[in-house]
């Protein structure tokens, strides 16, 4: 592969620039990338998939030729990604290397161009295109409707009590269906108006703004954001500090958050050294829910790509529960749904190994035929109420119901 980077004019906004039936993003406030076309794809499955993509990927990046001036997080080759939760999903995984690629950060704009054969001239008019016809299509339950999510948390709890495990990480879907040649850059478009300090991604028909970074990797630094443990946000000033508080010293929330956090440590081991992280979470603020948060840094030990530790940190006790096994086992046998790339990581590397992954939360995946199907969990532990879970899910829907709607 031959890949080239210029500087560009920073264009105000990615999302226009994109393929309305398959738009390539990711950005978080306004600052990220986007693609267009794909010069390469890779499929990937079974409990290896996120391991093999590493290994795939660290030969393509090794024998490409890349010029790449800019320099910046995103410029020069670059793959998007997207994996399932579960190594027996029917979808595939994928690494996609678009044929052009545009960013935007700190001011600063870029295209790159990848050529692929001698002579195969990228397509480099790269221009703002209108959005097709508005649509508004209603999400309504699907496989897993809410009674039976109802009797799935209540059956989890029971066996948490029984000594199963200690939190099991249980979703449920809502299934919808857009028009033939639907501009998909309108769903992703509102996602990323209205959650600007969240993840806003877009890969082979996943769609999403999730809160939480799986692993970032950059200047030889490691990060990432444990979310786990929630609560609707008040009313007025007054209520929405008193269930921010309420949830930072509610014990239930900081056992789940405390397991989540000691799967993403554990999992880190031996890849990083000199690891901080606060003592206790923050509330992190998002338009439909309070979250409590841990942000964890670390130097980088041991030369990992970005998804490297992804693999070694799928999936964490954010979304699946612990022990990992056993929770990813009741999550089989209770959920009864595909997650497909729901709660998977989501995200891109670079040629050197560095980029940005975040969990597919607040998502939907949308098919060839326009079939949409959108995921929202929680995580149970031994005291918690089937009702408060299946609320907790509504909320988490929100983004992505608006979106569509
Ligand atoms: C499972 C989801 O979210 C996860 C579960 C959370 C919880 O149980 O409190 C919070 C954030 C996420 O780690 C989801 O959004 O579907």
């Amino acid at each position: 592969m031959r890949v080239i980077t210029r500087q560009i004019d920073a264009p105000s906004s990615l999302v226009p620039l994109l393929d309305p039936s398959r738009p390539l993003l990711f950005v978080r406030r306004g600052e990220g990338i986007g693609g267009i076309g794909e010069a390469l794809r890779l499929e990937f499955s079974g409990p290896d998939r996120i391991r093999d993509a590493a290994a795939a990927w660290r030969r393509i990046a090794a024998d490409a030729q890349i010029d790449d001036p800019v320099g910046l997080s995103g410029s020069g080759l670059v793959a998007f990604g997207a994996f399932t939760f579960a190594a027996g999903s029917d979808r595939p995984s994928v690494l996609i290397v678009p044929r052009v690629i545009v960013g935007r950060r700190d001011g600063v704009g870029w295209i790159t161009r990848v050529q692929v054969d001698e002579g195969d001239d990228a397509d480099d008019r790269v221009a703002a295109a209108p959005f097709g016809p508005e649509y508004r299509i209603p999400l309504r339950p699907g496989a897993t409707p809410p009674d039976r999510y109802r009797e799935i948390v209540a059956e989890a709890v029971r066996r948490i009590h029984a000594g199963d495990a200690a939190k099991v990480v249980l979703a449920r879907d809502l299934v919808g269906h857009i028009p033939v040649d639907a501009d998909l850059r309108r769903v992703v478009g509102e996602l990323a108006l209205g959650y600007p300090d969240t993840w806003t991604f877009a890969i082979d028909g996943l769609l999403g703004s999730s809160p939480e970074t799986l692993v970032r990797v950059g200047h030889g630094t490691v990060t990432a954001r444990v979310l786990a443990g929630s609560a609707a946000r008040g009313v007025d000033a007054a209520s929405d500090q008193a269930a921010a508080l309420a949830l930072a010293t509610s014990t239930k929330d900081l056992d789940e958050h405390r397991f989540a956090v000691q799967s993403v440590l554990a999992s880190l081991e031996g890849h990083v050294r000199g690891v901080a992280a606060s003592e206790v979470p923050y509330a992190l603020k998002l338009p439909n829910l309070w979250h409590l948060a841990t942000d964890v840094e670390a130097g980088l030990a041991d030369g990992s790509s970005v998804l490297d530790l992804a693999a070694a940190l799928h999936p964490t006790a954010a979304i699946a529960g612990t022990p990992t096994d056993a929770a990813v086992a009741a999550i089989a046998e209770l959920e009864g749904i595909d997650r497909r790339r729901y709660s998977g990581p989501v995200g891109w590397i670079d040629a050197a190994g560095n980029g940005k992954w975040a969990i597919a939360l607040r998502s939907a995946e949308v098919d060839a035929a326009g079939g949409v199907t959108a995921y929202a969990g929680a995580g149970i532990v031994a005291d918690s109420d089937p009702e408060h879970e299946l609320a907790e899910t509504r909320l988490k829907f929100r983004p992505i119901v608006e979106a569509f709607g």
